[in-house]
């Protein structure tokens, strides 16, 4: 029998990525990557003077398609292999990022008339400008007592569908009006891919406050936001919804003429970054928690039953994967964090030194970093340069960094950045474990693991834990091509579940990274005093932070 393959997509926050993978083992044969032509809007819209608020986060939705155009051919140009062979697509894509569409299912930014809108644009997840809307959500539901609050943590985040919706509703009536739909762009671009819309309960589970037994929130909560939004739940975010390896369709005409594969090729309902990582780790059990590791963290595990946790992203049942509850936490910036040191605050004989030696800015912090001892830079910092979106769910909180000396160095502020958020990571595992969802091992994945060995061991030591680290760089695309597989089925050459494919498709390194004891002692002690710094600055009455943001939006 000839060899059968998947393409996997992954929409990351900058490009997207195509991997070819095969279906026997899940060896990746091949990748590319687009970037995005538009990257993150976050200053002016495309070709337009118009100027984006503070906290605005947007993308182009053509850029995602650009991707498949670009990315998928040069995968089949590269491999040689014949589109008979791929049997299946999968997509995952970041979340919450959404989009406004018409009728005919195009983005609104693609009307002339509309495209001066901002709120006709796509809403990346990390679009911040709806915390107000997001607060009153979070303050009406828990006045009413509303079923759903306690299922994502106690908190909304401001990064999620409804508090969207919101914002676009208060701040432009006219778009609302003109939606007819808002989508997931995950849901978009598979009804791109297939000339079929339907939306996948994980991110209507995650992101919308959909369940699976309750469906969405009442309608009289709904309008007790604002009775414009009455009808929301059956308007404009009506669609079948459907379970994670459910086959949207297949490959129309158009799109293979755009990608070379076949007419008919099977795709799958698409998928979120985070979530498809966990079967492509080959987690398919408790105790276990997969951490997809860039520019932010998110960290998922599974469970057998559904409890409550403060400040989780949420609990889904068959979110993850079938017949397990599946919970989401998060940091909104992690490798963002380090990135945000190195070109904005590294002194010049730092870039110097680095060039000197052929390696980049990280790399030299990292070595120069690896000479010290926990505890020896007698730095703390609080890891919020993005907000807190776990254990807080707050994103007005800021970042901090305290105990510098006139002798502190660049690479003592980048081992506090690194260490701040481990213990951001510390919280997350300590709010599961402490209300019985286990966390005994790490499973890492995501660009961070591969490029800095120092943050790995401090995540081991701060944790101590075990971490198990991915054997691919596409950790989501091997799982949304495994998605892939299990939309075509096994009488096309691919797999009848997703713990099927999981069995045979994923991968992990042998070697593991261990937590060192002495490390550990000292950043119990560490854990301590960040951990009285997080319940001061972010809970209560010492809201500093959000004053001084109070105080900046006046100037503007
Ligand atoms: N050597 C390094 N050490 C720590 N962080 C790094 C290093 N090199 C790059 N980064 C950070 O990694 C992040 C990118 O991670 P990656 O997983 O590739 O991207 P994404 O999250 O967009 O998928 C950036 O935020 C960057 O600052
Ligand atoms: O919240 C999410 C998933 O639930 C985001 O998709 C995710 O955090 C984006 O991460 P990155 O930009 O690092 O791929």
């Amino acid at each position: 029998m000839t060899e059968k393959y998947a393409i996997g997509v992954d929409y990351g926050t900058e490009s997207g990525r195509a991997v070819l993978v095969s279906l026997e083992n899940g060896k990746e044969i091949a990748d590319h990557v687009t970037p995005y032509k538009h990257g993150v809007i976050d200053e002016k819209l495309p070709e337009s003077e118009i100027e984006l608020g503070y906290e605005w986060a947007l993308q182009h939705p053509q850029d995602y398609i650009e991707v498949l155009g670009n990315s998928i051919p040069a995968v089949l140009k590269e491999t040689g292999v014949n589109p008979n062979a791929i049997i299946g697509l999968g997509i995952d894509f970041t979340a919450c990022t959404m989009l406004p569409i018409d009728e005919n299912g195009k983005p609104l930014s693609n009307d002339p008339e509309l495209k001066d809108n901002p709120h006709s644009w796509v809403k990346l997840w990390k679009h911040h400008a709806a915390q107000d809307e997001a607060n009153k959500i979070n303050e009406i539901a828990e006045q009413r007592g509303e079923d759903f609050l306690p299922r994502y943590g106690g908190k909304l985040s401001s990064e999620w569908m409804i508090a969207k919706i919101w914002q676009i509703l208060n701040e432009a009536p006219a778009i609302y009006e003109k939606a007819d739909r808002f989508v997931e762009a995950t849901d978009w671009v598979t009804s791109q891919l297939t000339n079929n819309f339907v939306r996948n309960s994980c991110t209507a589970g995650y992101k919308s406050i959909w369940h699976k037994k309750d469906g969405y929130p009442s309608n009289e909560f709904f309008k007790s936001l604002d009775p414009r939004l009455e009808n929301v739940a059956e308007t404009k975010l009506r669609g079948e919804i459907v379970p994670l390896g459910t086959k949207a369709g297949e490959l129309t005409d158009e799109m293979a003429h755009l990608t070379g594969l076949n007419v008919g090729t099977a795709i799958s309902v698409g998928n979120v970054d985070a979530h498809v990582s966990v079967p492509a780790m080959g987690v398919a059990e408790p105790g276990k928690l997969v951490m997809t590791m860039g520019t932010s963290i998110c960290s998922l595990l599974l469970g057998k039953e559904e409890k409550q946790v403060e400040g989780m992203c949420g609990v889904v049942e068959d979110g993850i994967i079938p017949g397990f509850y599946g919970y989401e936490a998060g940091q909104s910036a992690v490798g963002d964090i380090f990135a945000w040191y190195v070109d904005q605050a590294v002194p010049k004989y730092i870039k110097k030194e680095a060039d000197e030696k052929g390696v980049n800015i990280h790399q030299l912090l990292e070595q120069k970093a690896s000479a010290y001892q926990p505890g020896e830079t007698g730095l703390l910092a609080l890891d919020w340069w993005n907000g807190n979106r776990s254990v807080l769910v707050d994103t007005d909180l800021t970042g901090m960094l305290m105990g510098m000396t006139l002798q502190t160095k660049p690479e003592e502020i980048y081992r506090a950045l690194l260490e701040a958020t481990a213990f951001g990571t510390r919280e997350i595992v300590d709010a599961f474990h402490n209300n019985g969802l286990d966390v005994n091992e790490l499973y890492v994945c995501g660009g961070l693991p591969h490029k800095n060995k120092l943050l790995m061991q401090i995540y081991a030591d701060v944790t101590n834990r075990v971490i198990k680290v991915a054997d691919s760089y596409q950790t989501p695309a091997l799982g949304a091509a495994m998605f892939g597989s299990v939309a075509a089925g096994s009488s096309r050459g691919g797999y009848d579940t997703i713990l099927d494919a999981t069995k045979k498709m994923a991968r992990i390194k042998d070697e593991v990274i261990k937590p060192i004891p002495e490390n550990v002692a000292i950043y119990e002690k560490l854990y301590q005093e960040y951990s009285t710094l997080h319940d001061y600055f972010g809970r209560g009455e010492n809201n500093v932070m959000k004053r001084l943001k109070a105080i900046r939006s006046t100037t503007k």
